[in-house]
């Protein structure tokens, strides 16, 4: 663009040659006359150059430059001057114009000023854009200088504030203005002046920035000490204060806030992983993500697209901005997949999509969702199948779930009533009793049972317990209620018949008891384990049982009597499940002295047929024993004659032992009763109803006798052509009699101790086992004690044998029973040999009394038997007696086998039988025949027969 002059000259001669040279020079030029025009010139453009009149009017030209001033720009004048004015050049020099040009104007020098304007336009133009710059700067600097919250200060190479920033923290002790020109170390306080200076002096040396903090009234200044360089030099420094107190709590907060990640990272469950959305770089990953994902170094740096199967299509999502991707299939380091869930979080970090996944492994949950399905297909199979009638329903009361045969009870279609009320089944009163359970059932009471009268489909009323049972859920409230019912009618119905039984039961009871209470005999009945179960008054009488205190106790305690003979009754029973009757003993009852009782016991049976206990029943026979005893000691037991005191021992001990199972053996001489006493026990026991088998055990070989009493089987031996019982499987459930014991070989003495102990025992032959139920009686005239000293018999079997021994006595030891003795066979051999054999004569009767009798009972009935054959009847006379007994007798005199002299009263007794010797009785019995006859030691019936052979029978 052409410069702009501007020709402010009065003189329109002058005004039109500049401005036409100018022209000609292809400058623009505006032209004035007067200062208004010059001024109007000014207001519409910049003119570069100015050639303005000294005199214009009023107006001098320079004033031009003070309107261009105030316009805001500077312009070269040079003012026309007349030729003849003096000191032109201090005009120039006081105004500020630029030169000046005498009038008329000299065409060479007016075009060298035109030049010279030019450029010193240009230069103004250069100055001005330079100072402008320069102020620019200056604004900048202290724009910066107060930019920030730092406090900034430049100082000079010695230290001196150049500039101060108002603004930031008060690093120096007076305001920013003071402190210019003034040295900063003087502006702070001691100490800080001290390291500052420290500071700045290394860094005047080292050119390096210097570093340090400061404490400040609580506050931490950080404080940057930056030498400026100039070439080589120092041009000075530049201090950056800062207080970095909040930035120092920040970082703090920061490093709290990193390690709280961090431990929300690691301690979550799920696997968590940081990546880059758009490259799918895995930036960070907790604990729980390398173990899921079977890494053991870190995993940052990884692609997504290595744990993920299908990858693209995930993270595709993920980009898309899904938040859930419900299932997809992850890959672990080896290579094995495993579906997850991930939720995807998003944020964005230095301009980069950053995003947080979590990942959790659902093959477990899978698996338990896949069990749940088959638990509930199993359910629901299970329930179908029942007939209970099932439901389940909310706690409000709706039916969620019915099985088949609910449906068929109310006659109503599943699907119909899922959905329905519950509740409305029931009467008021047992919706409110519901209601009351589902308010506590999860407090603890979570099964409920009621018994509801319902009516079936077919209108038929029916009783059906319902049992509730809630369920809860995992904050332990009620979810569901699942309820089971079942037609309990016919059980109502039996219960119903079964109270109006137990009624009947009851009142049958109590007959009973009023029964048991009018018998005087007591009674005491036992469990099996022998504990009272009841006891009628009279044990209370009788027996002094307390019957408040005797239930439940056991009997021994209840009845704590020496040789408790109810106790042993009470324990055969129940151990043999036998019924033992008419066993007597004696009692010491503080109250009543001595009785004697007769024991019957019973077992108790069950109604499942089993034994379940015993009754006793103790009778008071104490005056009928009283009675008996006073007519006398028995004549005889069961067959076995003999009133002597030693067989009244025996008797009693007979009597016992006939109603027990235990093992027996009994002694005596040859001839004295042994098997009449083994007879005895068997058919007064309780097996008197089963086989007795009898066994003379001397009188078979080893073999023989093995054969005979275990069996054989066939070909155990030559000649066993078939098989063949033995005589303890004959002997079941009897008893076996096994005479002559103390003759049986060692081999069939181990055998029987096994039977003994066991009740087993082998056939000859055979290898399986038998088992018999068999009371072994066994009988010997050896010395046993003197078998097993010399070891012949076994010590064990000796004992076994011998727990119960009858030991029977010679008749020379009991010959008060002779007289007896010969009556009984008198009588067998008259009814044998169809005589009438009464008595015999007092001579004979004599002989016996003397005779030792080495042959015992069995010598004496054949010596009557021998004289029955020869007697015609009525009386044996000597004269019918065994000629060698006779002469032995006569003969020897005392060379007969006596053992001793008879004694007293069984001699007088037995030579008293005779005519004088009766009398003698009767007289001073007072003509008491039973009881002359008592005294005479012979049957009643004897007395009468002889009195009346004697004729006096009156
Ligand atoms: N107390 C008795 N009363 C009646 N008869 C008896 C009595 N004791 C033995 N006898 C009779 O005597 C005979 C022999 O008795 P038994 O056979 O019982 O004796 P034993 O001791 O078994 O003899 P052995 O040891 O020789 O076998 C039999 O006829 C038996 O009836």
């Amino acid at each position: 663009m052409a410069p702009i002059f501007l020709v402010a000259e009065g003189d329109h001669d002058i005004r039109g040659l500049i401005a036409d040279t100018l022209a000609g020079k292809g400058h623009r030029v505006e032209t004035a006359g007067t200062m208004a025009e010059a001024c109007a010139v000014m207001a519409r453009v910049e003119p570069d150059v100015i050639f303005a009149a000294l005199d214009l009017g009023s107006h001098h030209g320079y004033d031009l430059l003070r309107v261009a001033g105030d316009a805001g720009y500077e312009v070269p004048l040079i003012l026309l001057v007349d030729a003849d004015m003096d000191d032109p050049g201090g005009v120039v020099v006081r105004f500020g114009a630029m030169t000046y040009l005498k009038k008329p104007v000299d065409r060479r020098r007016f075009l060298m000023l035109v030049c010279l304007g030019l450029e010193m336009k240009a230069s103004m133009v250069r100055e001005r854009d330079r100072g402008r710059r320069l102020a620019r700067m200056s604004g900048f600097l202290g724009a910066l200088v107060n930019a920030g919250d730092e406090t900034v200060l430049l100082l000079d190479e010695e230290g001196g504030v150049l500039r101060a920033g108002e603004r930031g923290v008060p690093l120096i002790q007076c305001p920013a203005a003071d402190a210019v020109g003034r040295p900063y170390l003087s502006l702070l306080p001691d100490g800080s002046a001290r390291l500052q200076g420290e500071a700045m002096a290394r860094a005047g040396v080292t050119l390096l920035p210097q570093r340090l903090r400061e404490q400040r009234d609580g506050s931490t200044l950080d404080i940057l000490i930056r030498p400026v360089p100039d070439g080589d030099c120092l041009a000075g420094f530049v201090v950056i204060a800062r207080d970095i107190t909040a930035s120092l709590c920040t970082e703090a907060g920061l490093a709290g806030c990193e390690k709280r990640y961090r431990s929300v990272c690691e301690a979550a469950r799920a696997a968590i992983l940081v990546f880059e959305r758009e490259s799918g770089v895995i930036l960070d990953c907790n604990e729980a993500a390398r173990k899921l994902y079977g890494y053991d170094e870190a995993m940052p740096g990884l692609d997504m697209a290595e744990l993920l199967d299908g990858s693209e299509r995930v993270l595709e999502a993920i980009r898309a901005g899904v938040e859930r991707v419900p299932l997809s299939r992850h890959r672990r380091k080896d290579g094995t997949l495993f579906p997850a869930e991930m939720s995807v979080s998003q944020f964005e970090h230095e301009g980069r999509e950053i995003c947080t996944a979590y990942v959790q492994d659902v093959s477990h949950r899978r698996a338990v969702e896949e069990a749940l399905r088959e638990g509930a297909r199993l359910y629901r199979a299970v329930v179908e199948d029942q007939t209970e009638l099932i439901c389940r329903y909310t706690p409000d009361g709706a039916l969620s779930f019915v099985n088949e045969a609910y449906a068929k009870f109310f006659g109503v279609d599943e699907d119909e009533v899922v959905g329905r009320e519950f509740f409305p089944i029931m009467a008021g009163e047992e919706r409110r009793d519901q209601r009351a359970w589902l308010r506590e059932a999860a407090a603890g009471r979570p099964v409920f049972d009621r018994e509801q009268r319902v009516t079936r489909h077919d209108g038929q009323e029916r009783w059906v317990l319902w049992t509730n049972r809630a369920v809860l859920d995992q904050f332990g409230a009620v979810s569901e209620i699942q309820t089971v019912g079942r037609d309990i009618t016919e059980r109502r119905e039996a219960e119903r018949a079964l109270g109006l039984a137990m009624a009947e039961k009851e009142q049958y009871r109590l007959n009973l008891e009023a029964t048991f209470r009018s018998i005087p005999d007591a009674i005491i009945t036992v469990d099996s384990e022998l504990r009272v179960i009841a006891t009628n008054s009279a044990a209370g009488s009788l027996l002094g049982i307390d019957r408040e205190r005797a239930n439940g106790v056991h009997f021994s305690e209840v009845l704590p009597v020496p040789g408790n003979a109810c106790l042993s009754v009470l324990k055969q029973v129940l151990r043999t499940s036998r019924s033992v009757h008419g066993y007597e003993a004696e009692f010491t009852i503080p109250a009543l002295g001595v009785r004697t009782a007769e024991l019957n016991c019973t077992p108790l049976i069950d109604q499942d047929k089993r034994h379940s206990g015993a009754v006793l029943v103790v009778r008071d026979i104490s005056r009928i024993a009283d009675l008996e005893k006073r007519l006398q000691e028995r004549q005889g037991f069961r067959g076995i004659i003999g009133r002597s005191s030693a067989m009244q021992d025996i008797y009693r001990l007979l009597e016992q032992l006939s109603s027990l199972d235990s093992t027996v053996i009994i002694l005596g001489e040859s001839g004295t009763g042994k098997e009449l006493v083994a007879e005895a026990l068997h058919y007064g026991g309780s097996r008197a109803g089963h086989p007795m088998v009898k066994v003379n055990c001397s009188a078979l070989t080893e073999s023989l006798l093995e054969s005979e009493l275990f069996g054989h089987v066939r070909g155990a031996f030559t000649g066993a052509i078939r098989d063949k019982a033995g005589r303890i499987q004959t002997a079941e459930g009897g008893t076996l009699f096994l005479d002559e014991i103390g003759d049986i070989s060692p081999l069939i003495q181990l055998k029987l101790l096994r039977f003994l102990e066991q009740k087993e025992y082998e056939r000859v032959g055979e290898s399986r086992t038998s088992v018999a139920d068999v009371r072994i009686i066994a009988a010997t005239n050896a010395d046993l004690r003197g078998s097993v000293r010399r070891g012949a018999f076994r010590e064990d079997l000796y004992y076994r044998l011998n727990v119960m021994p009858v030991s029977l006595p010679p008749l020379r030891a009991r010959q008060a029973d002779i007289p007896l003795l010969v009556d009984h066979f008198l009588e067998l051999f008259s009814s044998q040999f169809g005589k009438a054999f009464e008595v015999v004569a007092g001579e004979v009767m004599d002989l016996f009394m003397s005779y030792a009798w080495p042959g015992n009972i069995r010598e004496l009935r054949h010596i009557l038997e021998h004289a029955c054959i020869l007697s015609p009847g009525g009386e044996i006379l000597l004269k019918h007696m065994r000629r060698d007994f006779v002469d032995h007798m006569f003969g020897s005199g005392q060379g007969a086998p006596m053992a001793g002299p008879p004694t007293g009263p069984v001699a007088a007794s037995g030579r008293a039988t005779g005519r004088e010797g009766v009398l003698a009785a009767l007289e001073r019995c007072g003509g008491n025949k039973a009881r002359a006859a008592r005294q005479l030691g012979i049957h009643r019936a004897t007395l009468y027969r002889r009195l009346k052979g004697w004729g006096l029978a009156d």
